[in-house]
């Protein structure tokens, strides 16, 4: 994702580096779209990313077919030219195509005009108390149980109701550094977050009273999130294996008032067999899978930021290996997130939902491993659960299977950072039953051995 302007310019033959920006800068806000279109035109390999071909008959690689297919699909619908420098073969495979006007139009709002996100911590306060509170404050309600409409909030009012995420509010981003000195937000009333990272606990839906899984839990937004969900009787076992990042997840789950119905365990996820006992593991209904990942869907907005600001010089080559390089450590985080996804349809026996979430913009961290797992486990009883349906528009990439059930957010249309979420159900013969009374016991119990060093 490195740019290189200098070569994009020669490749598009563009006179203007700020034409070239502004066009670089498209692409990234329709990326999402671009190579969808580019897979289902046969231009890109769904699996690799990567050209079909590289015998010169298309261009020679992914940054040049994304952004050559951003100059002929997001032109002005009065330039009925090829552009100069878009491949001949590119542009005939690519005819006829529209890319969804509704999610690359909109995209034009930037993504740091993103409304600012806060959700009710139920855990330390009610809806009605925060509301009392902000309009003691000033702020102004508005109440639409469609969701409102967020471009025309002005500052010191805000949404009231979410269409998708419970507790959900909306203020303009106008109102981002009031609200974060907010004695609401500084008491953790509300949590300061986005509204694309609230749906993995609402897609996974524990019901008040399950025992829920979080195996990649630090900071612990989503944790707190479901710690909500499952109420005084459910419980919540928070993995991380990160040190620094395990001892912020234990201060804030004390400081959002998680209490008792939350325990932390700091070990890999993927040795949890050695930490949790049978019985307990056979108690765990929910499981949420939000592994370490690229995080393209928040650095977009740097990269565009970079791109407005003049971007690197780097030399073609340097391009080239750092394209590699790149290609090399998703290959390397989506065997992994693979991994964790794959223990957790495995290893939990009455396991019967687990969602699985990164805020990756990649097809090879999102829909190549769900699909890859969708195929493997069918035979065991686990497929894919159609994630509110109707309701959000933005889906996984048609390209597989398994997009149309999955979702993905953006800036675009759903006004949120990038994100991917999926879920797996599965209806048990209740194997869990037997175990109604366990604890979360654990195997190896003492702090010290906790704590240690893997
Ligand atoms: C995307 S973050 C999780 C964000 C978190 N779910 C939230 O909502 O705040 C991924 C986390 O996975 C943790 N992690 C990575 N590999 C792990 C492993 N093998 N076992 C447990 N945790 C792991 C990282 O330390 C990191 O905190």
């Amino acid at each position: 994702r490195r740019l290189d302007y200098r070569q994009a310019g020669r490749l598009l033959e563009l006179p203007a580096p700020n034409a070239l920006r502004a066009l670089v800068c498209r692409a990234l806000r329709s990326l999402n779209q671009l190579e969808s279109a580019l897979i289902n035109a046969g231009v890109l390999d769904a699996a690799t990313g990567r050209p079909v071909v590289a015998d010169g008959s298309l261009p020679a690689s992914r940054f040049e077919c994304l952004v050559q297919a951003c100059d002929l699909l997001l032109r002005p619908a009065t330039s009925s030219h090829r552009p100069p420098g878009v491949h001949p073969h590119l542009a005939e495979r690519l005819r006829g195509v529209r890319l969804d006007s509704d999610t690359t139009d909109s995209s034009q709002a930037q993504p740091h005009q993103l409304p600012r996100y806060a959700r009710i911590n139920r855990l330390l306060a009610q809806p009605a108390e925060v509301r009392a509170r902000l309009s003691a404050d000033g702020f102004v309600a508005i109440d639409d149980a469609e969701g409102g409409d967020v471009d025309s909030l002005r500052p010191g009012t805000y949404l009231a109701a979410d269409a998708h995420i419970p507790d959900l509010l909306t203020f303009p981003a106008a109102d981002s550094a009031r609200l974060a000195v907010h004695p609401l937000v500084t008491g953790g009333a509300l949590c300061l977050v986005d509204k694309a990272s609230c749906l993995p606990p609402v897609c996974l839906q524990p019901p008040p009273g399950a025992w829920v899984l979080d195996t990649c839990a630090a900071p612990g937004n989503k944790t707190l999130q479901l710690a909500a969900m499952v109420g005084p009787a459910g419980r919540v076992l928070a993995v991380d294996r990160d040190a620094q990042r395990f001892c912020e997840l234990r201060r804030r789950l004390v400081a959002m008032g998680a209490g008792d119905r939350v325990r932390c365990l700091r070990c890999d996820c993927l040795q949890l067999g050695d930490w949790l006992s049978q019985r307990c593991r056979d108690r765990i209904t929910h499981i949420l899978v939000d592994p370490s990942c690229s995080g393209s869907g928040l650095t977009a907005r740097s990269v565009e930021r970079q791109a407005l600001d003049g971007g690197a010089g780097a030399g073609a080559s340097d391009a080239e290996s750092a394209a590699a390089k790149e290609q090399q450590r998703l290959a390397s985080l989506a065997n992994f997130q693979a991994m964790v996804l794959r223990s957790a349809l495995t290893d939990y026996p009455s396991a019967r939902r687990v969602v699985y979430s990164t805020c990756s913009v990649h097809s090879e961290e999102n829909e190549a491993v769900v699909q890859e797992l969708a195929n493997s486990f069918a035979d065991k009883g686990w497929r894919l659960a159609r994630l509110m349906k109707s309701s959000w528009p933005t889906r996984g990439l048609s390209a597989f299977d398994c997009g149309p059930m999955c979702l993905r957010a953006g800036p675009g249309t759903d006004r949120t950072c990038g994100f991917f979420v999926a879920c797996f159900k599965r209806d048990t013969g209740g194997s869990g039953a037997a175990a109604r009374t366990a604890a979360f016991g654990m195997r190896k119990s003492s702090g010290r051995r906790r704590n240690r060093k893997r």
